[in-house]
């Protein structure tokens, strides 16, 4: 759904002229009412190139909360730190809360400079289960953030975006001050680096030690019971693997490896106030809306990378062949289509074909579906979370023996991680192939759809191959 922004023009070098941004500041604090309606000014500028994952590694340490996004395929990143306002919430209707949080910034924004339209971007990220399900203070079931500071890289042009929230009677000077600083940070950093972010040089903790939780094969050899007596159809059983390190874990380093070796998944950061960042590499996006396109991604049945072409092309050509395979897919390419239908909504498949990463391929088949304005991104999220891909059929059915299953909370694993602009469009993931990180502790997590004729021992050797993506890009 898209309300119209207002955007006033104002010139274009307003975060460089001090005094014209303390007036502006000023004209925009007479309006200011409070009751928690407060105006929120959004200023966007471009700004030389410059690697996003560069500043996350200078302001980690300063700001507890990060976003940081970036799809090397569509040529884009996003780094977003800072909280200008936000909504956290453990609530069953968490995706409508979140939409009308959002529906409400909205109103209390004004745009300055028109160098991004799409700007600002709301990041949203939810737990896999609601509130009901599983509570946890680290991550609420629903985050929504409008951040305080924005880097984005659309192909070769770099913005840099600020939220300012104006509060009646607050002194303007520190935020003037802050938003100075910030401009002279940037500059610094400009001057002082090569575009890309280089890994520093600390020692990889090769002392660490792994813990994996219960046993993943007598889970998957029950569960087939169960498809067996036909208490569900289809499950994904994931399993989590606890690596204690002696020394910490440095997040940009990982995410710079990830980077390295998953060109074709999305990389992804989360911090939040507990020092924990949830990162990883995910393959799977669940919508992505542009101009009122809808894409998502049908995303299930799994074969090893050959090693050599010849390998890779027999492997590829067996699980394109293979029924259980086909099976375990359709189910997902099957609910997303009903989803979208249920919403009014007329989805079109493509066919069938292969995503091949660097260490696994996939079954996938992409969907398409025309939208109309009315239909808010969080809305289809809502519908569509958590496809068959990551829980199974029926869901509910699922979802109840996943927690029986699995003895650790998934929190943020397999869950909606994304963001959306006040345009309408939207672009989530489903955070899979990854970790949640807190100092020197990693969990990380890798799941499998089990249904009939699913093999434990196959299973098992199919998460090992998944948890190795983040192994090899912490270790
Ligand atoms: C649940 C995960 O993967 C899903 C996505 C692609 C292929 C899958 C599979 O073949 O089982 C899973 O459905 C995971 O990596 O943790």
């Amino acid at each position: 759904m898209s309300i119209a922004v207002p955007v006033i023009p104002y010139p274009v070098n307003l975060l460089q002229d001090e005094k014209k941004l303390y007036q502006f500041l000023c004209a925009c604090q007479e309006t200011s009412t409070g009751n928690g309606n407060s105006p929120i000014i959004s200023v966007t500028q471009k700004i030389k190139p410059l690697d996003p994952l560069r500043v996350l590694k200078a302001i980690a340490a300063s700001y507890p909360f990060h976003f940081y996004w970036e799809s090397r395929r569509k040529d884009e990143a996003i780094l977003s730190y800072g909280v200008a306002t936000s909504l956290t919430l453990n609530a069953t209707d968490r995706f409508t809360k979140a939409q009308q949080f959002i529906e409400r910034v909205k109103r209390r924004i004004t745009k300055v400079g028109e160098s991004l339209n799409a700007t600002p971007l709301l990041l949203c990220y939810f737990t896999f289960f609601d509130s009901t399900d599983s509570y946890s203070k680290v991550f609420p079931s629903a985050n929504v953030v409008l951040p305080q500071f924005q880097i984005i890289k659309k192909q070769n042009e770099y913005f840099l975006n600020i939220n300012i929230l104006i509060q009646p009677e607050q002194n303007l000077f520190p935020i003037l001050e802050t938003i100075v600083q910030h401009q002279d940070f940037l500059q610094m950093l400009d001057k002082s680096h090569n575009l890309e972010y280089e890994k520093s040089n600390i020692v990889n903790p090769v002392n660490y030690k792994i813990y994996p939780s219960a046993n993943f094969k007598d889970s998957v050899t029950s569960a087939l019971k169960s498809i067996e007596l036909n208490q569900f159809s289809k499950i994904v059983l994931a399993h989590a693997l606890d690596v204690i390190s002696r020394e910490s874990f440095q997040v940009v380093d990982c995410l710079k490896n990830l980077r390295q070796r998953h060109p074709d998944c999305y990389i992804f950061s989360v911090s939040n106030n507990y020092g924990c960042s949830f990162i990883g590499a995910s393959p799977e996006r669940l919508i992505s809306i542009e101009n009122n396109q809808l894409e998502t991604d049908a995303l299930a049945g799994s074969a090893p990378r050959g090693k050599t072409p010849a390998e890779d092309t027999i492997l590829a050509q067996k699980l394109l062949r293979s029924e259980k395979e086909r099976r375990e897919h359709q189910a997902v390419s099957e609910f997303i289509t009903q989803q979208l239908l249920n919403l009014g909504l007329f989805p079109h498949q493509s066919p069938l074909k292969l995503l091949k990463l660097s260490n696994i391929q996939h079954l996938w088949t992409p969907i398409y579906a025309q939208l109309n304005s009315s239909i808010h991104p969080l809305e289809i999220i809502s519908k569509l979370h958590p496809t068959p891909a990551v829980a199974g059929v029926p869901t509910h059915v699922a979802c109840e023996q996943i927690r029986q299953y699995e003895s650790f909370n998934r929190l943020l694993y397999a869950a909606p991680i994304g963001w959306v602009d006040f345009q309408g469009n939207s672009e989530f993931i489903v955070g899979i192939r990854s970790a949640l990180i807190q100092n020197n502790h990693a969990r990380l997590y890798a799941g499998a759809g089990i249904v009939a004729g699913s093999d434990p021992e196959k299973e098992l050797a199919e998460i090992q191959l998944k948890f190795q993506a983040l192994l090899k890009a912490l270790l």
